[in-house]
């Protein structure tokens, strides 16, 4: 047993500072693997290396296929390809795919900004490689060219973003022209700050909740250039990370962007006055117009020129009011809710002060009724604008739909033109694909003919893995030798790169991890093509965990970014989502047996990954679409937004359960352990609750605090200090004092540091020092704990029918203390958390799964919970839930996964009566919204389901 936490901890008045949160600190989470990885910020030069590094070494790669060479002309080839790829040639005479891809790019992205030169946009594909890239690089450069516009013009009503140009394709003569003489006098103005100090400085205030290095970087990539930088970041940023000044410019942008603002100003809709900024249109970042109906609803919200909307000013206004009367009247309580500053409250108002008959007698009610506001009916205009943006976003994507079943459809009738997808040849002879494999196989290489990204979310165990290199395998087949990046989380690293040399060893793999100094030679060599590879496997933090890594990924060119457990990017305001979208890949490809947790917005932040280009515009939309709360579960609004979702979503993600393709796999069964509290862990835990709930106030911090100390009752009474109380500790602190370590120290500091100890790790420092080991706790108190009580019988019963178990907590002091238990019963177990090397993980799966005579296998649930496969295990306990159940769905099916050969137990062992009952409530209602969104939509009788991967199955004639 390890005591490092204690010792780590128990600082004895060495001058150290004491934590300030013992409640979450002394009860330690498992942190996850990324946190624990090298973070060192250094000053290796910026790749490639201007210098070969001292100590040169050439970098081994992992796997060199049988027809391996290193010749040059080799090289050469492989080069001469991805400039092929990365080149646009508009008149070369090559009608090769990529040129013809390359083609389409420049024509997509003509459609998005139609008043700017074409050498422009040649420029930014050149300078990018991929359409996103090319996209994001236009917003950028345009963006700025109209800051600076914004700065010399003085009459800013006349003035026409770039924004505007992706929205208005083909519809403002006008402002082309006025945009287009603008530019020439753009160039060079934007190197105009001389002090960076003062820059990064001015962009702090800016955004006070970002990291300076993180501003420093985006600078440094953008030529120091604040206008540059600001714009990017206000593109990516959340906005709680920006200043109310921040804010305010976003504002005035979006204001003066808007030519609607330029005509109608502050002035409202028949004379009555406006709030100043209300006429901001979000919708109009939209970026094509797919039908007509579309078109009549921006129009309504100032969408058109301003010659257009000076033509038909009264009319817009009517049809706008009309809606808008409509809206108030019709809406439901959530809908009303999603109006900017309607609280439910404010939404039960306006229900009941309905019916409003008339615009006059609207805005009467609203202006006379304690609470609502004018403003309220302003407000209600930007959520009919949000409703476009959604509503375009689900035609552009039912029209991918359409056209990608339209594309299987042929192969079925006879058109092979398509083709479909058998094993590849180079993957191993031993190893067959299995039937929904190969459907997975075909699905991926439909996205790629359309040019798409996608996300593989078939459940855990299915062979995600697989899939993807076999995915791969395919390209690499067709000519496409990458580079590749598979980016996966630490712990399954070496998984990956088992699998790539089992399944396919053609393929050369490079390994891109290691100390500071190692990653630098690796990118010496890979940039400088001194390594011969198609893929490159990282972990999700070596690929961003500083400047240079970072610049890396920016640099090399890929052509597919693999991201595995793709789920880690739900959160699209987070740090490591902006820093890993900025890898510059031609696609993106997602694997997750999760993709949906907690909410919509979630699975729409997964979107934007891998779509940037089509997501992107529409994001604060769907951020407030998605993500505000429904007031009823099973209300029409919900029920519409999960069908608005699912619709979005459907051509870009396939998701299968094991129950509908895997029907030879042995069944799982969930089995939940009541285990009641020990006579003293009761008496303690409702001491606890009496205290807590007398000195909580309904503060958010104070009850997170709350449940973590009451869920560290539910577990173990050691997990507080109850035992060891203020007189023993006084006492052991002072015979601390015979210490030859500690005979300096001063007794009162060693008290105080022993004080915020819980009695587990009181009892770890007794066994460690003599001076006090007469103050350890007997075996009966170690194993004093209700749950203990089951689970010793359950040990004993599965051993002696030899069933395997694995254990799971997300505590590694709990797993500690099972390990006491585990001795205490002579069971042999291994034990992996965040705090194993990466180095003994995998020795410590195949030890457990060749060594059968270990009986339990025990894992953290964040460390051990993903991508690794313990199928030689057929009982998974859950010793304490999680919060979010994926992630105990994720622990549980490390055993139920193709190879499984036996039923498969699940044991989630329940505190009775404690919070962990209701956590367990909640986390059944948590996976409801999984259930709604993979339930397949009821197709008329006799209809042939238009479902792809169905289409591909049959295509397949599987
Ligand atoms: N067709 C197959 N033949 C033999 N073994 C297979 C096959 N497909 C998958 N496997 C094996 O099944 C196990 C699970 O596959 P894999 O790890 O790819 O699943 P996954 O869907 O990625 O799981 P997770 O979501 O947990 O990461 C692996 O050990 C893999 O080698």
């Amino acid at each position: 047993m390890s005591f490092k936490y204690n010792l780590d901890r128990f600082r004895f008045a060495k001058n150290m500072k004491r934590n300030e949160s013992p409640v979450s600190e002394d009860f330690r989470s498992e942190s996850p693997d990324s946190e624990k990885e090298n973070k060192t910020v250094t000053v290796v030069p910026e790749t490639p290396e201007p210098k070969q590094p001292p100590h040169f070494k050439r970098i081994k790669v992992i796997q060199i296929s049988d027809s391996d060479s290193d010749s040059e002309s080799e090289d050469i080839q492989k080069r001469n390809f991805t400039w092929k790829k990365t080149t646009y040639n508009k008149n070369s005479e090559d009608d090769s795919d990529e040129e013809q891809s390359t083609d389409e790019q420049f024509q997509k992205l003509k459609e998005m900004f139609p008043h700017k030169d074409d050498s422009k946009l040649l420029e930014a594909l050149r300078s990018t490689s991929t359409l996103d890239g090319a996209v994001a690089f236009c917003l950028v450069l345009f963006g700025n060219e109209e800051n600076v516009r914004k700065r010399k013009k003085d009459d800013s009503t006349k003035s026409s973003s770039q924004d505007s140009d992706i929205i208005q394709a083909n519809k403002k003569k006008k402002d082309a022209s006025v945009s287009d003489t603008e530019e020439s006098s753009d160039a060079g103005a934007v190197e105009e700050w001389e002090n960076r100090e003062a820059v990064l400085k001015k962009l702090n205030n800016r955004f006070p909740n970002l990291d300076k290095e993180e501003l420093r970087e985006v600078l440094e990539e953008h030529n120091w250039s604040f206008d540059v930088a600001l714009e990017v970041l206000l593109l990516f940023s959340n906005t709680d990370d920006i200043s109310p000044e921040g804010k305010m410019k976003i504002d005035e942008a979006s204001r003066s962007r808007s030519p609607a603002n330029a005509k109608t100003g502050t002035q409202g809709l028949n004379g009555y006055s406006r709030p100043k900024g209300e006429n901001r249109s979000k919708h109009t970042r939209c970026q094509d117009s797919d039908s007509e109906a579309e078109e009549s609803i921006d129009s309504d919200y100032g969408k058109n020129s301003d010659e257009d909307t000076h033509s038909s000013d009264e009319e817009l206004e009517e049809e706008l009011k009309i809606k808008i009367l409509s809206f108030l009247q019709d809406a439901s309580l959530d809908e009303l809710a999603l109006i900017s500053g309607c609280s439910l409250k404010k939404a039960q108002k306006i229900v009941e002060l309905r019916p409003f008959k008339r615009w006059e007698d609207l805005f009467k009610k609203f202006t006379k009724t304690n609470g609502l506001s004018e403003d309220l009916i302003w407000g209600s205009k930007d959520v009919l604008g949000e409703r476009v943006v959604i509503l375009k976003l689900m035609t552009r994507c039912e029209n991918i739909s359409k056209k990608m079943t339209k594309a299987v459809t042929k192969v079925t009738s006879g058109d092979k033109s398509l083709g479909t997808i058998s094993q590849p040849s180079i993957l191993s002879e031993r190893l067959q694909l299995k039937p929904y494999q190969l459907i997975g196989l075909n699905w991926l290489t439909l996205l790629h003919k359309n040019k798409l990204s996608g996300i593989l979310a078939d459940e855990m165990g299915l062979g995600k893995t697989v899939q993807a290199i076999s995915f791969l395998a395919n390209l690499y087949q067709d000519g496409d030798e990458g580079p590749h990046l598979i980016t996966v989380p630490a712990s399954t690293l070496d998984n990956w790169v088992r699998e790539l040399k089992q399944w396919c060893p053609t393929l050369k793999v490079l390994v891109y991890c290691g100390s500071v100094q190692d990653r630098k030679y690796l990118r010496y060599n890979i940039l400088n093509k001194t390594v011969d590879f198609n893929i490159i496997v990282s972990t999700y933090s070596l690929t961003i965990s500083n400047a240079d890594d970072r610049s890396l990924f920016r640099r090399l060119k890929l052509h597919y970014a693999i991201f595995d457990e793709g789920h880690m990017l739900k959160n699209m305001s987070s740090l490591r989502y902006k820093q890993l979208m900025t890898i510059n890949a031609d696609y993106r490809l997602l694997l997750t047996g999760t993709p949906l947790q907690n909410n919509l917005l979630e699975l729409m932040s997964l979107l934007n990954f891998i779509m940037p280009n089509m997501f992107s515009s529409s994001t604060s939309e769907i951020s407030k679409m998605f993500s505000t709360k429904s007031s009823d579960e099973q209300s029409t609004f919900e029920h519409e937004r999960i069908a608005h979702a699912k619709q979005i979503m459907k051509p870009f993600i396939l998701r299968r359960v094991k129950s509908e393709v895997l029907k030879q796999l042995p069944p799982k069964e969930e089995q939940i352990e009541y285990c009641p509290m020990s006579e003293k862990q009761e008496q303690f835990y409702t001491s606890i609750f009496e205290q807590l709930k007398k000195s909580v106030n309904g503060e958010k911090k104070k009850m997170c605090n709350v449940m973590m100390q009451l869920r560290k009752m539910a577990n173990h009474p050691l997990l507080h200090r109850q035992y060891y109380t203020e007189g023993k500790l006084r006492l052991m602190s002072k015979l601390m004092l015979q210490e030859p370590t500690h005979y300096d120290a001063n007794a009162e500091l060693i008290f105080e540091d022993m004080e915020v100890l819980s009695d587990f790790e009181l009892h770890g420092l007794c066994k460690q020092y003599t001076s006090i080991s007469r103050f350890q706790l007997d075996i009966e108190v170690l194993l004093d704990s209700g749950k203990f009580r089951v689970l010793k019988d359950l040990l004993v019963k599965l051993h002696a029918k030899g069933d395997r178990v694995v254990l799971f907590s997300q505590f590694t002091m709990m797993l500690d203390i099972v390990e006491i238990l585990l001795k205490h019963l002579n069971h042999r177990y291994v034990r992996l958390d965040g705090s194993t090397p990466m180095a003994d993980r995998i020795h410590l799966i195949d030890d457990y799964n060749t060594d059968l005579d270990i009986f339990v296998f025990l894992l953290s649930t964040k460390a051990g919970g993903l991508g690794i496969n313990l199928t030689s295990a057929n009982v998974v306990i859950l010793h304490d839930i999680d919060c979010n159940p994926y992630n105990d769905k994720q622990a549980e099916d490390r055993c139920h996964r193709v190879g499984q050969t036996k039923s498969v137990k699940v044991v989630k062992l329940i505190s009775k009566g404690t919070i962990e009952d209701c956590m367990l409530k909640i986390n059944h209602k948590k996976l409801k919204l999984e259930k709604d969104m993979t339930a397949a939509d009821a197709g008329k009788e006799g209809s042939i389901p238009e479902d792809l991967a169905t289409l591909i199955k049959a295509t397949l004639g599987l």
